[in-house]
């Protein structure tokens, strides 16, 4: 057991890529935690596709030693809380476990819409705030003006900032030793019963689910009967260790210490995030506040390109759920597209970080439909259901009012491109909640349905603005308003993949869009095919593909028998893309193309 005043328990608030993986890097590399050889860049982001994307997505911990300044050794546990608005349920819990923060931000860039969604997380969980400023090697770096924009926009005392740049090593000392000076020691009480906060698991191929906690009080012990306050489940704990970042045993952890053990724990979804452990017999008298669990609030359908794939797709989506537990699925049958399921997802990034994963850790290829966010309908015999998918829309005469879900969306941006986001906003239906200024950036308030966020709205705030928008959401609730259920019909055909709810007044130009779109993405077959958006029965917009006339190899004159092959092949290989509607094929491209709104 280690001394409380011996231990300091922290975690790394930033917008994203202002730095906080690096910064985390330079720490561990620096306290000696991970041998030189064994450094890779960016060591807690673990799986392949965070490193690619340079995100991290599920919140790690690391245990470092450190020798301080006063001659004391002291421990350090960082929580590595995610960067991105769809995590935001992870930074909150892991906040909790945790005494202070380091806010970074980056000295060329400023404070961002992470940077305040984050800092108040912190801030509500009572943390003492070290503000550091990153990237001062760069010769953008404003540390004073960012350090000023730290105590105007957030409301913290930013004069004592640390000036770091994480990438070559300049100020990591000094980090370390206000971790030491300025951050509080944890409080508890090693003779009390045993009281420990579940904040994270995950599930590991060799050693089943894997539980990490901090303890409040008492002690824990490996062999102990541990009961989970809220499940009521009892278990024998198998290991207990702490991660450095990888697992090293322990006999016993006390109050204030933050570590993880194993308890032939089936699965991910046995053990609730916020969670009380306590000892069978001895057991703590009230439990800790609880979390509100992470509920999705977008869905969409996963159907196999190849129908021979659907029992390969149950296996990966059952292993992937088995470590996600905000992750849902089920089984799901479309006319169109036959067997697959349809998920939820925290937010956008959610959903395409699992269907990259699927697509490349489990080699399959993917039909993703429309994401759509969960509608309430009120029915008229007073009934409320909820809609997770458009092609579920029951007939209209029985719905009396349908509600969507409303987010509150931050939005920084420099003032040249404020004009562009005032306008996109508008587009989707945004109500303006705020509008002030801070030097020359503008921060907007909206108030927007969820439903015009999920699909784009990123990307094209990215590129209005250049990259230089930086955005979070908040859920807000759900308001009525008028939203109808649109069809796409091919061939006459209807393509229940493809319908969407929208707005009534959007749902010409929306229709527009989408039939031109899908005269673009279909390619010309022998007949005319007909493409048409339909609400209920009312065609509203109308495109036609005319019928093909050459075939692919009428370029090749002559006798190029191997570039005529090649072609041959070529349009093989897309087909394996393509999907049957009726007498039509479809590009697999095209279910996500078509619903892009940028035009
Ligand atoms: N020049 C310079 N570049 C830096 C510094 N610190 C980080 N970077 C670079 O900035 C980029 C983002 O850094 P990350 O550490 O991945 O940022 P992050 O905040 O952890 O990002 P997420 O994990 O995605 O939230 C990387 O390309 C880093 O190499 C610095 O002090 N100076």
């Amino acid at each position: 057991m280690t001394e409380l005043a011996q231990i300091r328990n922290f975690s790394i608030v930033a917008h994203i890529d202002h730095g906080k993986s690096t910064l985390a890097d330079r720490l561990i590399q620096l306290t000696g935690t991970v041998a030189e050889r064994d450094m890779k860049a960016q060591m807690l982001d673990s799986m392949d596709i965070e490193r690619e994307r340079g995100i991290t997505i599920k919140a790690q911990t690391v245990r470092i030693e450190y020798p301080a300044k006063d001659g004391k050794k002291y421990i350090l546990n960082l929580i590595d809380t995610p960067g991105h608005v769809d995590f935001g349920y992870e930074v909150s819990r892991s906040m909790r476990a945790v005494e202070g923060s380091l806010l970074v931000v980056d000295a060329t860039q400023g404070v961002e819409a992470q940077t305040l969604a984050n800092v108040y997380q912190a801030i509500d969980a009572d943390h003492e705030i070290v503000p550091v400023l990153n990237k001062i090697d760069l010769p953008a770096a404003e540390p004073d003006q960012v350090k000023a924009q730290i105590e105007d926009v957030i409301g913290i005392d930013a004069s004592e900032a640390i000036p770091i740049s994480a990438k070559t090593g300049l100020g990591i000392p000094d980090v370390l030793e206000a971790i030491v000076t300025r951050l509080p020691a944890p409080k508890g009480d090693a003779s009390a019963p045993l009281k420990a906060m579940l904040v994270d698991s995950w599930y590991d191929p060799y050693l089943g689910v894997v539980v990490m906690i901090r303890v409040m009080d008492g002690m824990i012990r490996k062999g102990d009967r541990i009961k989970m306050m809220q499940t009521g489940a009892i278990y024998g704990v198998d290991k207990l260790a702490v991660l450095k970042p990888q697992m090293v045993d322990i006999a016993e952890l006390g109050p204030g210490e933050i570590g993880v053990f194993t308890a032939s724990i089936k699965q991910v979804r046995d053990t609730r995030v916020g969670d009380t452990i306590t000892h069978e017999k001895k057991p703590c008298l009230k439990a800790l506040p609880g979390f509100k669990p992470s509920i999705p609030v977008v869905f969409c359908g996963l159907f196999p390109v190849d129908a021979n794939d659907f029992e390969a797709l149950r296996d990966a989506i059952e292993k992937l759920a088995l470590n996600d537990a905000s992750f849902t699925y089920e089984m799901e049958t479309s006319a169109a597209l036959g067997f697959g399921f349809r998920c939820g997802f925290l937010g956008l990034l959610h959903l395409e970080v699992i269907r990259d994963r699927l697509e490349r850790e489990y080699d399959l290829d993917l039909i993703t439909t429309a994401p759509s966010v969960v509608f309430r309908l009120h029915m008229k015999d007073g009934e409320v259901r909820e809609l997770h998918n458009p092609a579920d829309m029951p007939d209209l005469t029985f719905v009396d009012h349908i509600e969507e879900p409303r987010i509150k969306a931050t939005i920084m941006v420099p003032d040249d491109y404020l004009g562009d986001v005032l306008k996109l906003c508008q587009d989707r239906r945004g109500i303006q909640m705020d509008l002030t200024y801070a030097g020359s950036r503008a921060m907007a308030v909206y108030d927007l349905p969820l439903a015009e966020v999920v699909f784009d709205f990123y990307d094209r705030l990215k590129s209005v603005t250049k990259g230089y928008a930086s955005f979070d959401y908040q859920m807000m609730g759900y308001r009525e308003d008028n939203l109808v259920k649109m069809s796409i019909l091919v061939n006459d055909e209807p393509v229940d993949a493809l319908s969407i709810m929208v707005h009534r007044d959007r749902a010409e130009a929306r229709g527009r869009v989408m039939c031109e779109k899908l005269k673009e993405l279909i390619p010309r077959h022998m007949f005319k095919i007909p493409v048409q958006a339909a609400i209920g029965g009312r065609v509203i917009a109308r495109e036609t593909i005319a019928a093909m006339r050459k075939d692919v190899t009428a370029k090749c004159y002559g006798g190029d028998v191997t570039r005529k092959k090649k072609l041959l092949e070529k349009q093989k290989a897309g087909k394996k893309k393509m999907r049957q509607f009726g007498k039509v094929e479809i590009p697999q491209s095209a279910f996500i193309s078509a619903l892009k709104m940028d035009s």
